[in-house]
Formats: C-alpha cells, structure tokens, sequence
C-alpha cells in the first residue's frame, strides 16, 4: 500500500484541527506511513553498534595498555604496540561502519522523506473544499516543504548521534560496571537526575515546538500571500501595513523559538558541570579505592579495588555520559522540531479526503448527467446554514442559469455539485448516483467546472489546455479549440499554442484566461459543466468568443452557470433564483419576468445598467446579479420566510418539480 493509500484507509484520525499526537503515537503512526524509514533498520543498527562500540575501544585500550603493557616498571613495547594497532584497526572499522551507517540512513529517510512529500501533496489535492479553506494555503505548504525538511535534519544528524550516544551509553555503562560498580553508581547518581530534568525540558520542549512548527506555518503562509498579492499591496499603498503584518509574524515565530529553547540552554552547562564534577569525584573515590589501607580493610571485599587503567579508562569513559547531555540542545532541538513536523504532516495525511478511494464504484451512465437534490442543506463549520433544503431536478442535457445576489449561496451550490464540499445532510445524485460513491477519476472526468477566474499555470497555452488530458497531442488540443471556435484566436497569439501565459495567466487579459480555462474544460469533454461566469467585464471581442466557445462546449452536457450577466439566464432552459440559500423562484426566463418577482427586478436593474452608454452592455451586460438594490424592493416576509415562487410551468419545469 502506499503511503497516501494507507493514509487513506485510516483517515478517521485527527483533522488538521485536532489534538497533536503524543511522541510515541506519532512515530508508531509515522513509522506506519512511511514504512521506508525502517527499511534494512538492522544492519543500519549493526553498523551503529559497531561504530559505538569502535569509539569506546581507546579507553579499553589505554586500561590495557598501563595495565599490562607499562605498570609494573618495566613497559612491554611489544604488548603496547600491537594494542595500539588493534586500537587503531577497530577505530578504523567503526569509521568505515559509521560512514556506512549514515550513508543508509540518508537514503532511507530521503526515500522516505521524498514519498512522505509526494502523499501529502497528493493528500491536499484531494481534501475537500472545506479542509483547504480551513487550512491556509501557506501552512499547507510548510507541511509540505519545512515540516518534512524538520524531520530530515534529525533523521540524518541529531538521530544518528542520538542512537550513537544511547549506543555508547549502554555500552560504556557495561565496561564501568566491570571495573567499578561501586564508581558506576556513583556516576549513575550524579548524572541520573540530569537525565530527568532534561527530560522534563524535553516535554516543555515539545509543546513549545507544536507551537513554533506553526508559527512558521502562519509566518510562510503570510509571505506567500503578500508575494502573490505584490501587485494589490501596491497599487493600494498598503505596503507599510502589509510590512507590519509579515514583521509580527516574523517576530512572533522568533519569540515562539526562544521561549521554546530557552529550558535548553541549561543543559549544555549542566553537562558541563556534572561531567566536571564526575571526573573529579571518580578521580578521588577510584585513589581512595586503589590505597593500601583500603585494600586491607573489610570494605575491599564488598566493594572491589581499582587498577590505574582502569581508573584512566574510567575518566574517559566518563565523556560517554557528559558528551550526550552536552549536546541534548541540539539534539533534542532537533528531535522535537522533527516530530511536531512529523505531526504536522501526519494530520495531514489524515484529514479525511472529499472521497475516500475504498467508496462504491457507483457509474452514472454515460452521456449529459441528470442531476438531483433532495433535501440538500449546507452549514460551514463558522457560521449559519446557508443552503436550506433544495429539491432539485435537472434533466441530463438542461441548460440551468443560477442567478441571486451575493453570498445567497450559488457557489457553495456548484461546490456540491463537483464535490468539493460533501452536504451537510440530503442526498446530491449525479445520474442517479449519490455522488459520494463516484471514483475520483469518473467525477473528474465527467464532471467540469470553469471557475470564474481560470487558474493558469506557468508555461504555455497549450501546456495549459492539455493538462486535462495527459498525453494529449497537439491534434487534438487543435482540434478540440477548433470546436470551440477558437483556432483562429489561439493562432493569431504571438506564439500560437505556444504563446508563454506568464505566472499565474499574467500575461493574458483575463478575458484570454477565461478562454484558455475554457478550452482546457473542454479537453475532458465533460457531462456536467458548471461554468462560474466572470463578474469582470471583458472586451466585446473576446466576449463574443467567449459566448461562442461556450454554446458549442455546452452542446450535449448538462450545464450549471453560475450566471453573473443575466444574458445567460435569457437563453437557459431552467433559471434558479437563489435568495439566502434557498431557491425562491424557479422557471424559463420569460416565464419569471411575466410573474414580477424578484428575477423581473433583478433583470430590471440590469437592463437599466445595461443601457448606460458605455456601460457594460457590449459585454452581455454588467453582474446586476450583486446589485444591492435588490434586496430594498424585496418583500418584507422574504426576509424572514423565503419561499419559493411557482410560475408557468413549462414541459421541462414540471420536470424540476
Ligand atoms: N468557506 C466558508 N466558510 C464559511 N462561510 C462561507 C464559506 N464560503 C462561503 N461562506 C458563506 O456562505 C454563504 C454563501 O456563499 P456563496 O459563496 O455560496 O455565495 P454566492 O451566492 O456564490 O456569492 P457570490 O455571488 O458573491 O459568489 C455566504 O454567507 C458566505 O459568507
């Protein structure tokens, strides 16, 4: 399984709002999703224990050494030089160990670093709408990027002197127990109660962690949208504000790292002073031992003499405690900024998606979707409901304009209806198919939408239309603009298809994205289309192109525009009238204007604007939609009980019904 599939099958964990994880939950879970980690973690691990052990041999030897090779007044030159050659030779073979230890532990957490990155980019493409408003675009990113960097710096520097050190530890603690236990508890008693004061830093450490991963994420997440938003900031003069607003998130991730590490910077004193006090301790108590007094006392049966080899192996044996808490700063800097990152990615991969993979492989049959509502309503997690109820039948091929004023919920509406966000209760059928149990590729591929403003990406314009559909050939970009009428703009660009659109569309008009978005719709030749018309106005000749494109695009599909210029709504089959989430009037375009309610004002109104010289009727007419008029006129009881009007009902209303 891969790692977003087994994130996927598991996604009834904490949402990326939920509690953190404790360590070893997140690593159990961590080591779950990128199996990889601990891929050869045995010889990995056997390479480390011999690269330990290879460092702790020099103070073994040097105990061999005095002992054997110089006490006793005449030094065995034979006995001290082969020692030291096999010193040497096992310092060089814990070398070689320890270069090849760090050489698997960097590929490993690479390859599991990499696919951990892949599965979460993967897993932010298929959250729900709701999940990726919830969670700004930069946090996002840090998860992606700095969250995963965190736990790569410990994986390849703070963990491998991590497990060296517990290695040499353990270790060193067998060779002092061997020569000296009595010393050994001596050493344990001074060191112990450091071990725990870090640990208990430790925990500090951790929560304050929690706190900088996302502080970094609020700080990448304000720096993104300030470098997005360049041109905005600056054309407002809000520069010096917007400066204000990164300077505090900066400052606020800076204070957040130092309350943070401040409990730390105790330790490396710490170790300072008790390997100090150690040494010196061992140095005093091992004489004491080591006296002839002593050895002729009662005590030398209970507690055992020293040689002085032992005595020097003990000194730099001792190093192995005080080096470890000298370096808990960073390593344990880096442990934790590695597992709050760790935690941060994880809840990420388990926030569930828009629809799970394991769901029913349910097929509306092919052809223009028929699509229902029963009973639909809508609550964002913030705020009141803003769909109430909607009943709804549109029968494949119908052409529906869905008009309202602003925020009466015409967008969440179309969100329902690809999918982005899941109702908050009622079914959304598609084809007859409760469109939770659509596979992501069928919905994908049968289902479109054109959002107001065309995202483009870097590149050219025929990157951008064939990405719909991968492998596509220039043929069939061509030929799928040809459709649309469109070959002849596209080749009077100064570059034909190969026209670069700038970041982000830039160097297109708007109306020119809008065109471009349009054709890239049109690759996946879908069966339901929901078009958000643009609320800018275009120049009339792209306008016109526009109109054309989309009446050949719409032939033979179910089609939902969110109409902004009611010159859409004239044409459609079926108009909606959307007022505060409920849909109050329904029928042909004729129809609703005959029965005077609130679409005959709306249309009203955009006529009246329309007719302003130069205003915007050349483009089809200005977005009267939003006009705020409107709501004065309504009826008092609309505001408090919207209810839906019923008009002349056509073949096809009756239908809707
Ligand atoms: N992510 C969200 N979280 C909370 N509330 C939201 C969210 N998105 C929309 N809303 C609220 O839901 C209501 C309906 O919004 P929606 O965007 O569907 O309206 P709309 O008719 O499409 O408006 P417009 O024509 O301006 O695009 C509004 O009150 C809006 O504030």
């Amino acid at each position: 399984m891969t790692a977003a599939a087994s994130a996927t099958a598991t996604a009834t964990a904490p949402g990326l709002a939920a509690e953190p994880r404790g360590l070893v939950a997140t690593v159990r879970r961590g080591l779950e999703i990128t199996p990889e980690l601990g891929h050869g973690i045995a010889v990995t691990l056997l390479l480390a224990v011999i690269a330990a052990t290879g460092r702790i041999v020099t103070p073994v030897a040097i105990r061999y050494t005095v002992d054997e090779g110089i006490a006793g007044g005449r030094p065995d030159l034979a006995l001290v030089s082969t020692t030291v050659a096999a010193a040497f030779a096992v310092v060089l073979a814990a070398g070689v160990a320890s270069w090849g230890m760090n050489r698997r532990l960097v590929t490993a957490s690479e390859a599991a670093l990499a696919g951990l990155r892949a599965a979460a980019f993967r897993h932010v493409h298929r959250l729900d709408g709701l999940s990726l408003d919830r969670e700004r675009r930069g946090s996002l990113v840090s998860r992606v990027t700095s969250d995963v960097d965190a736990i790569s710096n410990f994986t390849q520097s703070g963990g491998v002197t991590l497990l060296i050190s517990v290695l040499q530890l353990v270790i060193a603690t067998g060779i002092m127990c061997w020569y000296s236990w009595p010393l050994t508890v001596l050493v344990l008693a001074l060191f112990l109660p450091v071990a725990f004061a870090i640990r208990a830093a430790q925990r500090r450490v951790a929560a304050g962690y929690r706190r900088v991963r996302r502080d970094v994420g609020a700080m990448l997440s304000v720096i993104a949208e300030t470098i997005v938003g360049a041109a905005v900031i600056r054309s407002t003069g809000a520069s010096d504000r917007i400066q204000e607003r990164v300077d505090a998130a900066i400052d606020r991730t800076r204070d957040t790292q130092v309350r943070t590490l401040r409990p730390l910077a105790v330790s490396f004193s710490l170790g300072e002073l008790v390997g100090g006090l150690s040494t010196a301790l061992v140095v005093v108590v091992g004489v004491l031992l080591s006296t002839d007094a002593y050895r002729d006392s009662a005590l030398h049966g209970w507690f055992g003499s020293l040689t002085v080899g032992e005595l020097l192996a003990f000194v730099f044996l001792i190093t192995f405690f005080s080096r470890p808490i000298q370096q808990a700063v960073e390593i344990i800097n880096e442990a934790q900024n590695a597992i709050a990152g760790w935690g941060r990615v994880l809840e990420l991969l388990d926030e569930p998606i828009a629809a799970p993979e394991f769901a029913a492989r349910a097929r509306p049959a092919p052809g223009a979707i028929e699509v229902r509502l029963h009973g639909v309503r809508h609550r964002y997690p913030s705020g009141p409901r803003v769909l109430h109820d909607l009943d709804l039948r549109v029968p494949a091929g119908m052409h529906v304009a869905v008009v309202g004023e602003t925020g009466s919920g015409k967008s969440t509406f179309a969100k329902l209806l690809t999918r982005q966000l899941a109702a908050e209760k009622g079914h959304v059928l598609l084809g007859g198919a409760e469109i939770g149990d659509l596979r992501e590729e069928e919905l994908r591929r049968r289902v479109t939408i054109v959002p107001q403003d065309g995202f483009l990406f870097e590149g050219t314009v025929r990157h951008n239309i064939a990405l719909a559909r991968p492998g596509s050939t220039e043929a069939e970009v061509r030929d799928v603009l040809d459709g649309l009428g469109l070959l002849g703009w596209v080749d009077g660009l100064p570059d034909g298809l190969d026209t670069e659109v700038g970041q982000r569309g830039d160097s297109l008009s708007a109306g020119e994205r809008q065109l471009v978005a349009l054709a890239r719709a049109a690759m996946v030749r879908p069966d339901l289309l929901i078009l958000d018309e643009a609320t800018s106005a275009v120049d009339p000749a792209v306008d016109a192109r526009l109109r054309g494109a989309i009446d050949r695009m719409t032939a033979g599909c179910t089609t939902v525009t969110i109409a902004h210029r009611l010159a859409t709504a004239e044409t459609a089959d079926l108009v909606l009238v959307f007022d505060r989430g409920r849909i109050i009037e329904r029928g042909r375009h004729a129809d609703l204007l005959g029965a005077g309610g609130v679409y005959a004002r709306l249309h009203e109104s955009w006529r009246a604007v329309a007719q302003v010289p130069g205003g915007a009727a050349n483009t089809g007419g200005p977005p009267v939609v939003h006009a705020a008029p409107e709501r004065q006129h309504a009826p008092t009881e609309r505001q408090h009980a919207p209810t839906e009007r019923q008009h002349v009902p056509t073949e096809r209303q009756e239908d809707n019904r």
